[in-house]
């Protein structure tokens, strides 16, 4: 149990750690506001001692001059206090501010070199809010939180000093309130850490849900679940604010016993203090600048007290924030890669097998062939036989489990990343744009390429007649995610964008299932072409009869296993599979003609 609570210490300190040690970056301006605090520090510190001076030395003896000094001193110390106030934040602010910037970009940039797996298993959402609400809550700290808590313990240690010089029982009783109260705040802290956590994290789910609904409105709209949405939504944006309410409350059954505790403190000063001035002990303008010292140390702590919920929340949101940081890119350079140059068209798989991360079935089971140059693959194969995770594999999208791919006797996994997937052309079976131009779309890969390029690929694609027809042309802005754009239209892009690329290994993952059997046809024709001519060996998985047959050769997938291999003529004589998988598409498309009557 106590090694549990330990754990549970050490993971919600180290973090706030970590973020601190960030500052480093920027220690100039972090000296600059610590420095202003320090002076801020003497310069609070010094006024009570200013009155003690004009009423001991000036009201009571009558000495108007030493009032007037006092009173000029005390201008001084005041506008000092604006000035170094000032500094302080301005510094902290930048500070933060530097960090959070930092953090956003690191977090950004791991989120790019992240692999499949990774993104497979998180939550989109979740990863936004830590882009955003956790590392909001990391700049609150540095810039108010840290702050409060350094000034309070500068004062608090400042000020006991000089209390203990002043008067070292008086000093005692008003210092016994800083350990009760930093034990209260301490059990606050241990206690309410993963509360904290939780309520980001609900934060990460009422995104979640925001998110799904404004990708999914239209399928929301179409099948009236409008009202159960909105259920669902309230009954999670409740959640959070019930998990809003559990931290209020814990700060409501803490902060109002440090409260009592000062008045206390207050009473006990004034009880004690007031017997040694009538004693003799004392003077009066002692008295009253110790009761001013009394208002300084009860204000750090409270101000520690305010912070302590701010603490606990940054540290929960650093820990979710350098989850993602540190989370291990598991597709990297070997050392020692080399880059990918030129293609001889023999790919090879050796036994492959696949499971996805998290998966209890194989995807790929021993899979093993090899291209020939210049070859024009077709797969082939029932829904989830494994098609796509072929071609997932080949540019290291995940390494496989077991077995190895080689492109001319070279492991694929010796390559650097960025050499290998520049030179294999993908277009996926889903199409994502981006907002911004049809010509930006298309020249995602190649910003720098000449509009006749462009306008090339897209003839190619069988997409630029459809794009002259468009009032502003190749500067038509495409909304988010291709709003605006049929589904054959949007793939019909994705083909066009892949096509701009350095390619020499082409792949089509099933990328003109959206686009009528004829326009297909004709991008076939023009991709047949450039296929031929510009790569190495080329991989389509198929749907259509008549991709298949103008591919030197079909791989049959079946339960993520090759069950055969062969031309369109071999596979109808010997493959009954084959035949029953070209039948249904031939029921499912009318427009396909039986391979029967051929
Ligand atoms: N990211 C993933 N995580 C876990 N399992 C996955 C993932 N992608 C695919 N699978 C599983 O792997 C198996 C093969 O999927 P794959 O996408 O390769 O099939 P496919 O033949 O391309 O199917 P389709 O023709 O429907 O696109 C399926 O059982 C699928 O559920």
């Amino acid at each position: 149990m106590v090694q549990q609570a330990e754990l549970q210490e050490k993971a919600s300190i180290q973090p706030i750690w970590r973020v601190m040690q960030s500052l480093s970056v920027y220690r100039w301006t972090a000296i600059g506001a610590l420095l202003s605090l320090l002076l801020l520090t003497v310069a609070s510190a010094v006024t009570p001692q200013l009155f003690r001076w004009g009423i001991d030395q000036g009201i009571a003896k009558q000495n108007l001059q030493i009032v007037l000094y006092s009173a000029g001193w005390m201008m001084i110390a005041a506008i000092g206090r604006g000035l170094f106030n000032f500094g302080q934040s301005y510094w902290a602010e930048a500070a933060s501010q530097g960090v959070a910037y930092d953090l956003r970009n690191k977090i950004f940039s791991q989120i790019q070199n992240l692999s499949f797996s990774y993104h497979d298993q998180s939550q989109t959402s979740q990863l936004l809010t830590r882009v955003t609400s956790d590392i909001e809550q990391i700049r609150a700290f540095l810039s108010t939180s840290l702050i409060q808590v350094i000034n309070s313990v500068v004062t608090l240690v400042a000020i006991a000093f000089i209390l203990l010089i002043m008067n070292w029982k008086l000093a005692l009783i008003t210092l016994t309130v800083v350990p009760m109260a930093g034990w209260l705040l301490a059990n606050f802290l241990t206690r309410n850490g993963a509360l904290f956590k939780q309520v980001q994290e609900q934060l990460g789910d009422l995104n979640a849900i925001l998110q799904e609904n404004l990708l999914g409105i239209r399928v929301v709209k179409a099948f009236v679940r409008e009202s159960t949405e909105m259920t669902r939504y309230t009954s999670m944006n409740d959640a959070l604010v019930r998990a809003n309410m559990k931290t209020i409350r814990a700060i409501r059954n803490t902060f109002p016993f440090i409260f009592l505790l000062s008045n206390l403190v207050t009473l006990a000063v004034f009880g004690y203090g007031g017997a040694e001035v009538i004693g003799g002990r004392f003077s009066v303008g002692e008295l009253v600048a110790f009761n001013s010292y009394l208002l300084l140390i009860l204000q750090p702590i409270l101000l520690i007290g305010f912070a302590a919920p701010a603490i606990a929340q940054a540290a929960a949101s650093a820990e979710r924030v350098y989850e993602v940081v540190d989370a291990a890119v598991e597709i990297r350079d070997r050392p020692n890669a080399m880059p990918f140059e030129t293609c001889g068209g023999r790919i090879t798989f050796e036994n492959v097998s696949f499971r996805y991360p998290g998966a209890t079935t194989e995807a790929l089971k021993s899979v093993s062939f090899e291209t020939r140059p210049n070859e024009l693959i077709a797969v082939l194969g029932m829904t989830a036989s494994g098609k796509s995770t072929i071609m997932n594999l080949l540019p290291r999208f995940y390494d496989a489990t077991a077995g190895a791919i080689r492109i001319d006797g070279r492991d694929v996994r010796d390559f650097t990343l960025k050499s290998l997937r520049s030179r294999i052309g993908i277009v996926f079976q889903e199409t994502t744009l981006f907002s911004g131009t049809l010509r930006e779309n298309i020249a995602y890969a190649k910003p720098n390429a000449s509009l006749e390029q462009v306008i090339e690929v897209a003839k190619a694609a069988q997409m630029h007649d459809f794009i002259m027809g468009l009032p502003n042309g190749y500067e038509t802005i495409v909304g988010e995610r291709g709003v605006g754009l049929s589904g054959g239209q949007k793939q019909r892009l994705a083909i066009a964008r892949t096509l701009l690329t350095d390619y020499s290994i082409l792949i089509l993952d099933d990328s003109t299932s959206a686009v009528d059997a004829q326009t297909a046809a004709q991008i076939q024709t023009a991709l047949d072409e450039l296929m031929r001519q510009r790569t190495c060996t080329s991989f389509v998985v198929a749907q259509r009869i008549s991709t298949v047959q103008n591919a030197d050769r079909i791989f049959l997938m079946d339960k993520g296993h090759l069950v055969a291999q062969g031309s369109h003529q071999e596979l109808m004589q010997t493959s009954p599979l084959y035949s029953v998988i070209l039948e249904s598409q031939v029921k499912r498309s009318p427009s396909l003609i039986p391979l029967s009557n051929r």
